[in-house]
């Protein structure tokens, strides 16, 4: 509709009139008002239905509940539902702006400034509630190494609950961009105190390893927590750490009783043996003191019966003497013997703790890991590959016809092929791997970080290597070799179902005619 050149206002209500006369229309206000309107060019042919509909229409093309809005309200325009409509609107205005701070129409507004910036909308305030709580109780205790910091937390949080003014708000973030700030300084601090504290505790264990001698027991178990902390520091490796030393210690006590009863023994035969001696000595003097006196009544004797009452007396002393001497060296024998026994009870005590030690992860036979050193190394591989989302594969290996091989050259000579095959693999595999004895003539290989391909790839190279290496028995050459299962581990996979699957890659192996490697499904 175009509009017509400016007139003055009475000009368009006169000619209003004039208009509702020629068409005699009674001139209601509306009447009047469209008149009105039609002459000054602002009549719309808008309806208020078809501006409600367009709108809803709108909402509509909208993603989510403004969306579903739209839906409803355009169902109930279809409807000519007007009191639905009203509702959904009510709703949605309720929800998106609550009412709880409006004024009623016609109050006068007073003004708050404290409720001027931030109308809380249902979001806003869970948002503002689970920061608040996030900084008074979570961060606080992350943060319990630093307490100036941790109350710093703990008074932002209180104070974000009720900064609703820009001026409190801006305040609030302020106040956590210099905290942000202070924790990241704190958190390298800590980092480096933690990286210092576990150099020291290497050095430590580098000393104590040193003092210790080479093959002994705890220098075993030293060994053992070297290598856990050498690795990345997880909380695995660290409890492992502490899993190990716990052991040490214990052992370590059990020894040291020991040893104090056997020095205790050893202390109290030292004593019979200076008792001995000492009688022995004051024997020998009153032996010499008698022999004196003798020799003083022989000179001053007159006739031969005093010598030979003389002579009696010196036979008897003589005597005494003789057996005093006797009963000392069989009692010195006797204690030299029992400090032996004490000497052999404190080595095999020693050499029971070393056997402990080792029964403790590894396989005496061959030096791989044991079937407990196996179960917890895939567990701690595991963790790591479910934690760095790392492949993992394992491989079974199962010599073949090892009983012919026992059968035919002795169990001995068997036992020198498992030890074979163990150096082969173990100078195969590359450093992260590790070989475990599984039991009999089965062993599980664990290969972390590494895809299927690659774990083919790696059992077939220690196969080739086996064929290569070869093992010479009496001046003969018997060829060994093996047959494998591969698996891969699935995603969330327990250790139990993975060595399964190997298992049952492995039976397909040996069916398919051994000396090959299969990949479990
Ligand atoms: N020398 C020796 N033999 C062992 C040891 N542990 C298990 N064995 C023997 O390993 C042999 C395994 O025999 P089987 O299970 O029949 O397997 P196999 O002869 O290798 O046959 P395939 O696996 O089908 O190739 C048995 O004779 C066991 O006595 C061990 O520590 N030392």
């Amino acid at each position: 509709m175009s509009k017509k050149p400016a007139q003055s206002p009475v000009d368009i209500a006169r000619e209003a009139f004039q208009q509702l006369a020629t068409r005699r229309i009674a001139p209601t206000p509306d009447a009047y008002r469209e008149a009105y309107e039609e002459i000054v060019g602002t009549k719309s042919d808008l309806k208020p239905e078809g501006v409600l509909s367009a709108f809803a229409q709108h909402l509509t093309q909208q993603p989510g509940d403004i969306g579903k809005l739209g839906l409803r309200l355009t169902m109930a325009i279809n409807g000519s539902d007007w009191k639905d409509y009203n509702d959904e609107l009510d709703n949605f205005v309720e929800q998106y702006f609550p009412s709880r701070n409006l004024v009623p129409h016609g109050q006068l507004v007073p003004i708050d400034p404290e409720r001027e910036f931030i109308r809380d909308s249902k979001k806003e305030k869970m948002l503002r509630e689970v920061l608040a709580r996030v900084l008074i109780f979570n961060m606080a205790s992350l943060l319990i190494e630093a307490p100036e910091l941790a109350n710093e937390s703990k008074s932002i949080g209180l104070d974000l609950k009720t900064a609703f003014s820009e001026q409190a708000m801006n305040e609030v973030i302020g106040r956590l961009k210099q905290m942000s700030f202070q924790i990241e300084l704190k958190s390298e601090d800590i980092a480096l105190q933690q990286e210092l504290l576990m150099r020291l505790f290497q050095l430590l264990l580098e000393n104590i390893h040193g003092l210790l001698e080479k093959g002994s027991w705890l220098s075993s178990q030293i060994t053992a927590v070297q290598e856990l902390i050498n690795g990345p520091i997880s909380k695995t490796s660290l409890a492992d750490a502490t899993k190990t030393l716990k052991e040490v210690i214990f052992k370590q006590g059990l020894l040291k009783n020991t040893l104090s009863e056997e020095k205790v023994t050893a202390k109290n035969m030292m004593l019979t043996f200076v008792d001995r001696l000492s009688a022995m000595v004051s024997t020998t003097d009153n032996y010499h003191k008698t022999i004196t006196s003798f020799s003083q009544q022989i000179s001053q004797a007159s006739d031969i019966s005093d010598l030979n009452s003389v002579l009696n007396g010196i036979m008897n002393a003589t005597k005494e003497a003789q057996d005093e001497a006797l009963r000392s060296r069989d009692e010195m024998i006797n204690a030299r013997q029992e400090m032996q026994k004490a000497e052999a009870r404190i080595t095999a005590l020693e050499s029971q703790l070393v056997h402990m030690g080792e029964l403790v992860r590894e396989d005496q036979l061959t030096g791989s890991l044991n079937r407990r050193g196996m179960d917890e190394s895939l567990e701690r591989e595991i963790i790591n590959a479910d934690r760095l989302g790392a492949p993992l594969c394992i491989a079974l290996l199962d010599l073949d016809d090892f009983k012919r091989i026992n059968d035919t050259h002795g169990h001995a000579t068997g036992d020198e092929v498992l030890v074979h095959l163990v150096s082969v693999v173990k100078e195969t595999l590359r450093k992260l791997d590790v070989i475990a004895r599984f039991g009999g003539e089965e062993f599980l290989v664990l290969l972390p970080e590494t895809e299927p391909a690659e774990a083919m790839q790696i059992i077939t190279r220690v196969q080739r290597e086996l064929t290569k290496r070869i093992f010479m028995h009496n001046s003969q050459r018997l060829l060994i070799t093996f047959s494998g299962g591969v698996a891969y581990r699935a995603p969330g996979e327990s250790q139990a179902d993975l060595i399964k699957r190997a298992d049952v890659a492995l039976y397909k192996a040996k069916n398919a005619g051994k000396n090959r490697v299969i990949l479990a499904d």
